[in-house]
C-alpha cells in the first residue's frame, strides 16, 4: 500500500492506495502528526509499502514527520521538492524554488488532466490561483487570504466580532445582506472570494478567450463552486500532481 499525505497550513490530507495505485484504500484529513498516526493505525489490514508527501510546512515539522513515518511503519517518505519543470510544465517563478510546493503539485496535475491552458485556484488557508498556458508555460499567479484566515483576523482585531463554528456554517445558506454578525462576516469574506475569483476567470479570458479550463481544489472549493459552473472540482489534484513528482520506480 502507499500513504499520500498532502501537509497543507492547516491539515495534513491523507489517502492510502492500494499497491498497484488503482483505488483509495482509506483516507482522511488530520489536525495534527499524532491524529495522523492515530487514523492510520485504525485502517484495518494497513500494510504500508512506500509513502510520498507534499508540505508547505517548516522544514522541521516536515522532517519531523517523515521521522514518525520511518519509526511507526518502516516507510521513508519522498518528499515532493522544488524544480524548474515537471510533467511537461515550467515554472514560472523568478526563483523556482520559492513557489509553494502545493501549488506546483496541483498546476502540474490540472496541466496532465488538461492538455492544455488551465487556471488553477486553490481554497484553504491561503487562496491561491496560478496560470498555465497552452504550451506548459506556468505564467506565475496569485495569494490571498482564505476563509479561515479573514474571519480569524476580524475576530482578533475586533472588540465585538465573535461568535463560533456552527454559527458560520450556517450563515453561509445564504449570500444575502447580514441580519446578524455572523452572517454580515461570512458572507462578507464568502463575497470578497467570489470577487478575487472571478477576477482570475476574466484574466484567463484575457490571455486565451474560451480556451482554456478551470480547476477548483482546496478545503472552500465549494464556497465558489457555484459560481464556476464548467470548472472542473479536483479535490485530489496535489495528489494526482505528487504522484508525476514521486513515481513509484
Ligand atoms: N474535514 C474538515 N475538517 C476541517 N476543515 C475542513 C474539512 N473539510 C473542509 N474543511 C475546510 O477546509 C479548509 C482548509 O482547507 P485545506 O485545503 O485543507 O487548507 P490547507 O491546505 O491550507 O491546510 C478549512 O477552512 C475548512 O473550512
Ligand atoms: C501560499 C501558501 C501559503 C498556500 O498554502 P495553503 O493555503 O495550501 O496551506 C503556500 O503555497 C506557500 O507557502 N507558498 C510559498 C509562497 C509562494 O507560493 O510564493
Ligand atoms: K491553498
Amino acid at each position: 500500500m502507499i500513504l499520500e499525505l498532502d501537509c497543507g497550513n492547516s491539515l495534513i490530507k491523507w489517502r492510502v492506495l492500494a499497491q498497484d495505485e488503482a483505488g483509495v484504500v482509506a483516507a482522511g484529513v488530520a489536525d495534527s502528526a499524532e491524529q495522523l498516526l492515530s487514523a492510520l493505525v485504525a485502517v484495518p489490514a494497513l500494510a504500508l509499502r512506500h509513502s510520498r508527501m507534499v508540505s508547505v510546512r517548516s522544514d522541521e515539522e516536515t522532517a519531523h514527520l517523515v521521522a514518525l513515518l520511518a519509526e511507526r511503519f518502516g516507510v521513508s517518505a519522498c518528499s515532493a521538492c522544488a524544480e524548474v519543470s515537471l510533467g511537461g510544465v515550467r515554472n514560472g517563478y523568478e526563483d523556482y524554488r520559492r513557489l509553494g510546493l502545493d501549488r506546483w503539485l496541483a498546476l502540474v496535475g490540472a496541466y496532465h488532466q488538461a492538455r492544455g491552458a488551465c487556471l488553477v485556484i486553490d481554497l484553504g488557508t491561503a487562496v491561491t490561483s496560478d496560470f498555465v498556458a497552452a504550451d506548459g508555460g506556468h505564467l506565475g499567479g496569485f495569494i490571498c487570504p482564505g476563509m479561515p484566515l479573514m474571519r480569524n483576523q476580524l475576530r482578533t482585531h475586533t472588540r465585538r466580532i465573535r461568535y463560533d463554528d456552527a454559527a458560520a456554517e450556517e450563515a453561509l445558506h445564504s449570500l444575502t445582506p447580514g441580519r446578524s454578525t455572523v452572517e454580515a462576516v461570512e458572507r462578507g469574506c464568502s463575497l470578497m472570494l467570489r470577487g478575487f475569483v472571478q477576477t482570475q476567470l476574466e484574466m484567463a479570458q484575457e490571455y486565451w478567450g474560451a480556451d482554456f479550463q478551470t480547476f477548483l481544489t482546496g478545503g472552500d472549493a465549494a464556497l465558489v463552486e457555484g459560481m464556476l459552473p464548467d470548472a472542473r472540482v479536483v479535490p485530489d489534484l496535489i495528489f494526482v500532481g505528487l504522484a508525476i513528482a514521486c513515481p513509484l520506480s
